[in-house]
């Protein structure tokens, strides 16, 4: 679905991703984790076209995108909710939702009644400002923002940093019913060992701006996150 060959990243001297592979299987939930400050969040944004690779290939079904801009990658199926969510915090809830209809491929003018059933909170919050809610609710509106798009992939960075356990909960159901019964693919940061193994099928693990483990979330072994994951 994903495929990330050989990318190195830059920022200004300082080299943070090396010759990284990462392989996301269609249909599949991966979860890529690591310790603070070895390259997650740049290589989700490398993903997004947010940072320019210096070189390297990234493939959605085989096309390459590293060298599209940054606006291509919603109209291609991308959705991305990014850290620290970044609603915007003056228009209201509808707005934030409508934001990515005018660029929906079939012309739908509507916000997908599915965004409420995910989550109904947002129904009931139409007309507030986004800014007004709470941690959690804007979470939820960020994941609801990405999903109005019905991408093909969806792209979480840390949804449950400063969140609250409740709403920690919802979004883990969230993510299972959008992968395991509509089979969207999802690839998700995510620090929270006990969130991760809930949702994730795969990990990939990351130190230093490579991956250096991958397999399927059963195979998570104590060695492994001692060596990776521990602080
Ligand atoms: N805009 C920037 N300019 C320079 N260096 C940066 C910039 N953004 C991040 N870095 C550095 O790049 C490295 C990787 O950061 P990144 O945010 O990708 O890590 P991360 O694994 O997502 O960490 P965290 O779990 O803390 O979010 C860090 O050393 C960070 O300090």
């Amino acid at each position: 679905m994903i495929s990330i060959n050989n990318v190195n990243q830059y920022y200004g001297g300082t080299q943070i991703l090396w010759d990284l592979n990462l392989d996301i299987k269609p249909g599949s939930c991966t979860c890529i984790m690591g310790r603070n400050g070895v390259g997650k969040t740049t290589l989700l944004k490398c993903i997004m076209g947010l940072l320019p690779v210096k070189n390297g290939e990234i493939l959605l079904e085989g096309e390459p995108l590293q060298n599209k801009k940054a606006e291509f990658r919603a109209p291609a199926g991308i959705g991305y909710v990014p850290q620290g969510r970044d609603i915007f915090p003056l228009l209201t809830v509808e707005e934030n939702l409508k934001v990515g209809l005018p660029i929906r491929k079939d012309g739908a003018k509507e916000i997908p009644e599915k965004i409420f059933e995910l989550f109904p909170v947002l129904k009931e919050m139409l007309q507030r400002r986004g800014g007004d809610l709470s941690g959690g609710q804007q979470q939820q509106l960020a994941i609801g923002r990405a999903l109005v798009l019905e991408p093909k992939v969806l792209i979480l960075d840390e949804p449950n940093e400063g969140i609250q356990p409740n709403i920690v909960q919802q979004i883990g159901d969230v993510i299972l019913k959008l992968n395991k019964e509509e089979g969207l693919t999802v690839i998700l940061v995510e620090q929270k060992l006990g969130f991760a193994r809930r949702v994730g099928e795969e990990f990939r693990l990351v130190e230093r701006g490579r991956v250096v483990a991958s397999d399927r979330m059963d195979n998570l072994s104590e060695d492994l996150i001692r060596q990776y994951l521990a602080v």
